[in-house]
């Protein structure tokens, strides 16, 4: 009898060997003395994974390969005759050269056209290591195991397959199952012999369990005392059956006093089972979590956000509810609050919630247009009714006919334009300039200011009559130093526009920011703080923005809103009060927006048209 190693050349190629080699140069399967692993799979990443583990050898098998496939390992059994070209289809590509450690080909004898030594000489050809008897009779039933058997197709050729290893100078395993099995395979020469109990129980594919570890490990031990007295070097393995886990392996081999323990599905199957559901589960709760933060955060936004007025704090909730009941109702609004509050957002939700949402929404800002030019952009002019007038045209309260008219900054009209306004108001009637052809309407008129009216009235700057004509209702809204709780959700609500339009993710803000952002006084309400946000998110290197990011921004005197040439002034930039200085007050805010004649229509409070009109009016080009 032969010992492991002697008398057997080196294989071609194939896996280097992690376990050593002989003195002869061969391959061994684990070191003497050393619990051995063997990993029976049938893919690449498997393989490779198994390596990293620990595994000593891989045996490449079809039954691995149908496993990693979705079908149970008994599936390896059922396209038998081409066993062989499936092993090697994968195990050479994905395999051989991608692991250290000896790999052996897991062959098939079952198919009458096989010529074993062949088989054999192919195998050792491309490189393996060893080969082993799978699949092997001894998983077939009795009675198509007899039929193989009756044909000479049974356990005579894989004895025959392991001689054939062994002369072929490659290494040797074998799946036994009795006593008897386990003496032919060592009296054949094998290297190894590994008591297979069968398909492995357990897991979602796993078979039924029909034998229990002790029962094994008894029916292991004596395979192995029998082999050991034949071949007294022989390494002796357990697989499958029972053994499920690493401590059903450590129980078996304990028991049987085996040398090693060979993995297949309870090194793939039963781990990816587990592995792979539990993280799609991981990433689903994920995905659910998120679902629900954004419901959270939605809730947290608050009703306002339909009108793109975020904010959860009590005061934003009872302005919310102030706008839905005010905004059906064709009675003026008068809307106060600091600058930057929200006025304009206001107004334009209780037009959006109004039975008017699908007529125009025309706003003027009162204190942005110059005084003499503000009466003909109101109530629109005809022909020649003043120098320059070549056309008729339509003022802003004809332009609103069925909708809103928004009238911002309503504080800043002039007392004479005070008293024609309440006039119109009390008439529903327009009269163009230099016409007195009526006009009725059916305009809802909307105002906002920041100031204080009613001292305004009190100290004559501002018709007493005509603020209770504006103020059938009022709306306040609430400075942020009166919900400083919603800062920290405008904040974010910013940073994602911002990240919006400008690509990338949304930075986050860190705490001490969120704690120095809190304990600012926000003069400039909102817009101040809109503009903060942005200036830190562009200025900023990070992806957070800390406190450190934010103190040049909070301290400097005003925050100009980043991609603008100019934040809207807190207080619009004073109207020229004479023809003559218009025409410098339109340069200088060209100049100020680069010529960009949007942005300085915008600037002044004009409309894209006006701008033009002025622009021709005074012959700039
Ligand atoms: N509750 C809010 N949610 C989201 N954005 C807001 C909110 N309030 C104000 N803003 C934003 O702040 C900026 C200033 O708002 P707005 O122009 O409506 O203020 P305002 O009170 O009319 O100011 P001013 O008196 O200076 O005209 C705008 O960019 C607006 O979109």
């Amino acid at each position: 009898m032969t010992s492991p190693g002697d008398q057997h050349r080196a294989p071609a190629g194939g896996g280097g060997p992690a376990g050593g080699r002989t003195p002869q140069g061969r391959p061994r399967l684990g070191t003497a003395g050393r619990f051995g692993i063997g990993a029976a799979i049938g893919a690449g990443l498997v393989a490779r994974s198994a390596v990293r583990g620990g595994a000593d050898f891989i045996l490449a098998l079809n039954a691995g390969r149908v496993r990693v496939m979705g079908a149970p390992s008994a599936v390896c059994m059922l396209p038998i005759h081409e066993s062989n070209a499936f092993v090697a289809a994968f195990a050479r590509t994905e395999i051989l050269g991608r692991v250290d450690v000896p790999v052996l080909f897991g062959a098939s004898t079952f198919d009458p056209r096989t010529d074993v030594e062949a088989l054999v000489g192919q195998i050792a050809a491309w490189g393996f290591s060893g080969v082993i008897n799978f699949p092997s009779v001894i998983l077939l039933d009795p009675e198509a195991r007899a039929g193989m058997e009756r044909l000479g197709l049974g356990w005579r050729r894989e004895v025959a397959l392991i001689e054939a290893a062994r002369r072929a100078g490659l290494l040797a395993a074998a799946y036994v199952r009795t006593v008897e099995q386990g003496a032919d395979m060592a009296a054949a020469g094998s290297d190894l012999v590994c008591v297979n109990f069968g398909w492995t129980t357990g897991g979602v594919a796993g078979e039924p369990a029909t034998q229990d570890t002790a029962g094994a490990a008894a029916e292991a031990a004596a395979v192995f005392r029998t082999a050991r007295r034949l071949r007294p070097k022989i390494l002796c393995f357990v697989e499958g059956g029972p053994i499920a886990t690493p401590q059903g392996a450590a129980e078996v081999c304990r028991a049987s006093r085996a040398d090693g323990y060979i993995a297949s599905s309870t090194v793939d199957r039963i781990p990816l089972e587990t592995a792979v559901s539990d993280t799609a589960a991981a990433f689903k709760a994920v995905a659910g979590l998120t679902r629900k933060v954004e419901a959270l955060e939605n809730e947290l936004l608050g009703d306002g956000r339909r009108f793109g007025l975020i904010g959860c704090s009590a005061a934003m909730a009872h302005l919310v509810r102030m706008i839905e009941r005010l905004a059906d109702s064709d009675l003026t609004v008068l809307i106060r609050g600091e600058s930057g509050t929200g006025k304009e957002l206001v107004a334009q939700a209780l037009h959006r919630a109004s039975r008017r949402c699908d007529r125009p929404l025309v706003a003027v800002n009162c204190a942005a247009i110059p005084r003499d030019l503000l009466e003909s952009e109101l109530f629109g002019y005809e022909r020649g009714a003043f120098t320059g007038a070549s056309r008729s045209r339509l003022g802003r309260f004809e332009e609103a006919n069925g909708g809103t008219l928004f009238l911002d900054e309503i504080g800043d009209l002039d007392l004479p334009l005070q008293g024609k306004l309440l006039r119109i108001l009390e008439s529903g009637v327009v009269e163009r300039l230099g016409s007195n052809q009526p006009h009725r309407l059916d305009v809802r008129v909307l105002c906002a200011t920041h100031r204080d009216l009613r001292a305004a009235s009190a100290e004559g700057r501002f018709r007493e009559d005509l603020f209770f004509r504006l103020a059938q209702l009022e709306i306040r809204v609430p400075s942020l130093a009166e919900r400083i709780e919603d800062i920290p959700l405008l904040a974010r609500q910013f940073l994602s526009a911002f990240a919006a339009r400008h690509g990338g993710p949304p930075k986050v803000i860190d705490n001490a920011a969120y704690q120095r952002l809190m304990s600012h006084r926000w003069a400039g309400n909102v817009r101040e703080l809109r503009n903060v946000v942005q200036q830190a998110a562009i200025l900023g290197d990070r992806e957070v923005i800390g406190a450190a990011d934010l103190i040049p921004l909070l301290d400097a005197p005003a925050a100009a809103a980043p991609g603008r040439a100019a934040a809207r002034p807190a207080t619009p930039a004073p109207a020229p009060s004479t023809a003559e200085t218009e025409r410098d007050w339109i340069v200088e805010a060209l100049r100020r927006n680069r010529f960009r004649r949007d942005a300085t229509a915008r600037d002044l409070g004009l409309s894209r048209k006006t701008l033009y009109n002025k622009m021709r009016h005074y012959g700039i080009a």
